[in-house]
């Protein structure tokens, strides 16, 4: 292969706000390209993972080659890179977008620019892209293809004159966009005689073929057989095969510049292969890298914990595996006094912490509990360190804290007009900053600089309950900031519970220990004596409530009875001390360490 010559290749995304029809649409070009026959083609081919498909989301970003007959009579290549959606997600969309020329944006011609819209086409035009505007949906009565148009040409600040009227759903004008393609995007460009510089867009774990690694190749050609090289660490690997996905991995050999395909090369681990890195060939090196992406950093932690200790070895593993396809995820060991061992786990938001989540208990089936998700808080020590916390329970004691500084975001919030003044309220109580607001026809767009410890917990739950779901959020990180922040901990009769301490700014630190006390008592069953639940802040206790004594007839023993039943409830018994932690001498069920840590702090 690589007789295609440059002309008639064109790599390009697909960009939109969740649920404007990115996968609907993706789904429809391929099928218009018999990449697969009627009867392969399942829905949504491009979201391959179950939980992608069951909550109708992409999260890791694809690839698939077509080809297209086009009517200049010239058959040409097309790559199509998914991108996922999702704010949590941001950092896979601008590496698909490095390997690509130019995008098609896709909005919802019934609902118009949303945040999301807006996050990813300032990525594409950061990248050079050329961009096509698709208008989507357009079998919707409610759809408004002029309305949008304009709102992309002012929100937008793009040309939305000749965006291709489509309905990914019937199949209505699919050719229209393939063409579009073809004529409105530019091909790629790139010496095929140069040293080799392909840029490493993605890789992940095949259970069959080991490390698969995602590559655009930038100069020169990547062949099967040839030994490369990863410029950042000089790692020199064999390569076993070279391939492209249509959308099956189909071997070739060799990749030619502006190509976009994969190599297979007994890569032992995910984690050797550094997204963002150049390719060279060993024999004939290039001078210079090309310009890679920032290394993706876990923005949100929290502990995860077998629920049955015995389980911590499978959880262990299952980590491992994960790892292996997503290397975003982080963790490392961890012991809590409360929960036994486990690991504390890094993310790049709440939306992935909830997949990990998902797929611990859904693929390897295990059951877990998750402390409060955390942000990374620098902390400054007296002596002139520096150091980052990621766990509520590491905080040293206030006297070696000079200062604590905390993540801030810059929001964009797109909502309408009538639920305007909730969400600023809303805003308002996370201690957030507004930076502009304007209108677009009846739609408000509010930017917002806001503590990310403010919104990893409900935020995003509570900004659709306030707009009933009208609202789209999307942020970015911004700076770090000097803030008045305590640590909250939780005492059941004088001993701490370290999984529910918190950290939380001095303002709220009373309003959440005393919900969280008051929750605790609701949840710990009464025992043979009195225990008081504190929130206290270093020494100083700043909530308090007093769980009663339990009287005496509830502990009357249940005598006679056949032996099978005794034993069946004597396994009971034995299920039921599982699911309990000793603490001093109380015992707290696994549900209200569940509930309380479920708690908006
Ligand atoms: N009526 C109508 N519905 C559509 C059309 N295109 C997509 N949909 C529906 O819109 C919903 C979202 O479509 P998806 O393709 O999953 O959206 P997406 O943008 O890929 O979403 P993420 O993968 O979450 O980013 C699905 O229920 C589709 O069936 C269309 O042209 N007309």
């Amino acid at each position: 292969m690589t007789d295609t010559p440059l002309s008639l290749i064109r790599n390009f995304s697909i960009i939109a706000h969740i649920d404007h029809g990115k996968s609907t649409l993706a789904d429809r070009l391929i099928q218009a390209c018999g990449a697969l026959t009627q009867r392969e083609m399942t829905n949504q081919v491009l979201d391959n993972m179950d939980l992608e498909r069951e909550r109708g989301i992409t999260i890791k970003a694809q690839t698939v080659r077509l080809t297209y007959p086009a009517k200049d009579g010239k058959t040409y290549i097309l790559n199509l890179m998914d991108t996922p959606g999702h704010v949590d997600f941001a950092y896979e969309v601008s590496r698909s977008l490095a390997a690509c020329e130019g995008s098609l944006l896709v909005v919802d011609a019934s609902q118009g620019v949303e945040a999301q819209t807006l996050a990813n086409v300032y990525q594409a035009i950061d990248a050079n892209h050329e961009i096509v505007p698709v208008l989507n949906k357009v079998d919707l009565p409610a759809a408004d293809c002029e309305r949008v148009k304009a709102q992309i040409e002012e929100v937008v600040g793009i040309d939305a004159e000749d965006a291709v009227e489509v309905s990914a759903k019937t199949g209505l004008n699919i050719e229209a966009v393939l063409e579009a393609l073809v004529t409105r995007l530019p091909p790629p460009k790139g010496d095929a005689e140069a040293p080799l510089k392909a840029l490493l867009v993605d890789s992940w774990y095949d259970p069959y073929l080991g490390v698969i690694t995602l590559v655009r190749v930038k100069e020169g050609r990547l062949k099967k057989g040839m030994r490369i090289r990863m410029m950042s660490t000089g790692v020199v690997h064999n390569v076993d095969q070279v391939g492209v996905f249509a959308p099956r991995l189909t071997p070739m050999d060799e990749l030619g510049p502006g190509e976009i395909g994969y190599i297979n090369a007994a890569i032992k681990t995910v984690a050797d292969c550094n997204v963002g890195d150049t390719l060279t060939d060993d024999r004939r090196p290039a001078d210079m890298p090309l310009a890679g992406f920032k290394p993706s950093v876990p923005v949100v932690w929290c502990g995860l914990y077998p629920i049955v200790a015995d389980d911590f070895e499978k959880l262990r593993d299952s980590l491992a595996k994960l790892r292996l396809n997503d290397a975003s995820f982080h963790y490392e060991a961890e012991t809590s006094a409360a929960l036994g061992f486990g690991f504390r786990c890094g993310f790049l938001g709440l939306l992935h912490l909830e997949i990990i989540q998902e797929r611990l208990s859904r693929e390897f089936n295990l059951d877990l509990i998750a402390t409060a998700p955390s942000v990374v808080y620098r902390l400054w020590r007296t002596n002139g360190a520096m150091e980052e916390l990621h766990n509520p329970a590491d905080m040293p004691d206030g006297s070696l804290i000079e200062r604590i500084e905390e993540p801030w975001i810059k929001a964009t919030i797109m909502v309408p007009d009538e639920y305007l003044g909730a969400v600023l309220t809303l805003c308002t109580e996370r201690r957030g900053i507004q930076q502009d607001l304007t209108y677009v026809g009846n739609r408000a767009m509010a930017v917002y600089r806001l503590p990310l410890n403010e919104v990893v917990f409900d935020f995003y739950d509570r900004l659709k309950s306030v707009s009933r779901g009208y609202a789209s959020f999307d942020y970015q990180m911004d700076t770090y900031e000097e803030s008045e922040l305590v640590r909250i901990s939780i005492l059941v009769n004088q001993e701490p519970v370290d999984a529910l301490s918190f950290i939380a700014h001095r303002s709220a630190a009373e309003t959440r220990g005393r919900a969280i006390c008051a929750k605790l008592k609701e949840l710990i069953p009464r025992q043979l004596f009195k225990i008081a639940i504190q929130a206290s802040i270093g020494s100083r206790i700043i909530a308090r409530e007093t769980l009663g004594a339990m009287s005496k007839d509830v502990t009357a023993k249940c005598y006679g009875g056949d032996i099978s039943r005794k034993r069946k409830l004597l396994d009971k018994q034995k299920e039921g001390k599982k699911r309990m932690r000793q603490f001093g001498k109380v015992e707290i069920p696994q549900s209200a360490f569940l509930a309380a840590l479920k708690m908006d702090h």
